[in-house]
């Protein structure tokens, strides 16, 4: 048995290589052999630059939760887990909450049985995918994100994502745990950043977290298997190490998977645009959006690969560095402001699947972890109301 406490120090790990895991002690202590066997693959791997990981680091269908990956010339297809794309928007909405409760029958019939009055065909699909901004002003949706990165990818490259598929289950809550929920304004910490923006106790947040809808989740979980077969691996079991399963680059198979990673992303960054504008429209009310953005990706610049596998950075809002950190369906989320130079952060409190589990984290450890660390500050709490799914 490793003593890994020798190396624990004021909420941080250092591993053999002089890679961080940002985590409370209490959570680094029940850490399982499969987590520790697959940081230290991954910290001995030639072709691993840096790994980190986040106050909710767990194990996750073969890879890792909280967990981020700077590769050199590798792609690991495992490294953002299958929910490409996925992220949260949220969204201020200057009404008190209790004063909706009419319009969420309706818009509760729209985000899950798709909305008549926005259609949607093969076309906006191939244009979201081409250049999403341009799409969402042809289309006039209200409610744009401040600040959303895209990444250049090879359009060229052939698609295996069913985009018919896709062009059905846009504009709408997908499958799995994807929600839209309705919760409050309902503690105040940092006055001067709320008063700037109007945002006040008692106020409507939306929160839309959304990724791929299930045709483009099992396109990236075939992309797994075919790479995992190609190596001739053997069988997958259970606690499986994911990270073995690697494509070099600069081969097709890397190219292409690369290119379907940026179009999932422009999907589902559009999704939730989309369903801003139906919120909008039926509450008939502005909406600022606070920020949108993805925590499951996989992008290269050069020859280095970012894998982020529910890992957040900070988006800019008005000149502001802002995140949320998700909580659960009956917890608090909380809007914080970065006030640190490290640019990532955990996107919440583990990864529990559909239904509220006992695997999550409690949101107050993790979050006195992170201002412990220096990381931020929090501007507010967001009590839960209502959600919606679609399952
Ligand atoms: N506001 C809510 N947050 C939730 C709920 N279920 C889970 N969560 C949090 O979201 C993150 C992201 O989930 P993932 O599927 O992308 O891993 C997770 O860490 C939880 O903190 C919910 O119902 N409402
Ligand atoms: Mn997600």
């Amino acid at each position: 048995m490793v003593h890994f406490s020798e190396y624990y120090n004021e909420g941080v790990y250092t591993t053999l290589k002089g890679n961080y895991i940002f985590i409370p002690k209490n959570r680094f202590q029940v850490l399982t052999k499969e987590v520790w066997n697959k940081i230290d693959y991954l910290d001995h791997h030639p072709h691993i630059m840096q790994i980190t990981g986040f106050p909710d680091l767990e194990d996750d269908e073969g890879g890792l939760n909280g967990f981020l990956i700077e590769s050199n010339e590798t792609v690991f297809p495992i490294g953002a887990g299958f929910d490409m794309g996925c992220g949260f928007r949220v969204i201020h909405i200057p009404r008190k909450w209790k004063e909706v409760r009419l319009e969420l029958n309706f818009l509760h019939q729209c985000l899950t049985n798709g909305v008549s009055g926005f259609p949607i065909d093969i076309n906006d699909i191939n244009m979201i995918m081409d250049d999403p901004i341009n799409w969402l002003n042809m289309r006039e949706v209200i409610g744009k994100s401040p600040e959303y990165p895209l990444f250049e990818y090879d359009q060229e490259r052939p698609t295996h994502l069913s985009l018919e598929e896709v062009s059905k289950n846009l504009v709408q809550i997908p499958s799995g745990n994807h929600f839209v929920e309705f919760r409050y304004v309902h503690s105040i910490e940092d006055t001067s950043f709320t008063n700037r923006y109007g945002i006040y106790e008692g106020d409507l947040m939306v929160f839309i977290h959304s990724g791929s809808d299930i045709s483009i989740k099992r396109t990236f979980m075939r992309y797994f298997a075919m790479i995992h077969a190609r190596l001739g691996l053997g069988n997958i079991k259970l606690n499986y190490n994911g990270y073995k399963v690697q494509v070099p680059l600069q081969t097709d198979l890397a190219q292409e998977f690369l290119a379907d990673a940026e179009r999932a992303s422009r999907l589902a960054f559009a999704n939730r645009s989309a369903i801003t504008h139906i919120i909008a429209e039926t509450l008939q009310s502005p909406v600022q959006v606070l920020l949108d953005n993805t925590h499951s990706s996989i992008r290269a610049v050069g020859n280095k690969v970012q894998h982020r596998h529910s890992v957040q950075t900070y988006m800019g809002f008005k000149g502001e560095d802002i995140a949320v950190i998700a909580g659960t369906a009956s917890h608090d989320c909380v809007l914080v402001k970065r006030s640190g130079q490290y640019p990532f952060l955990n996107h919440g409190v583990g990864s529990g699947g559909d239904q509220e589990a006992d695997s999550y984290f409690n949101i107050e450890e993790v979050l006195s972890h992170g201002s412990q660390l220096g990381w931020y500050h929090t501007v507010l709490r967001i009590h839960p109301w209502l959600a919606m799914r679609n399952n």
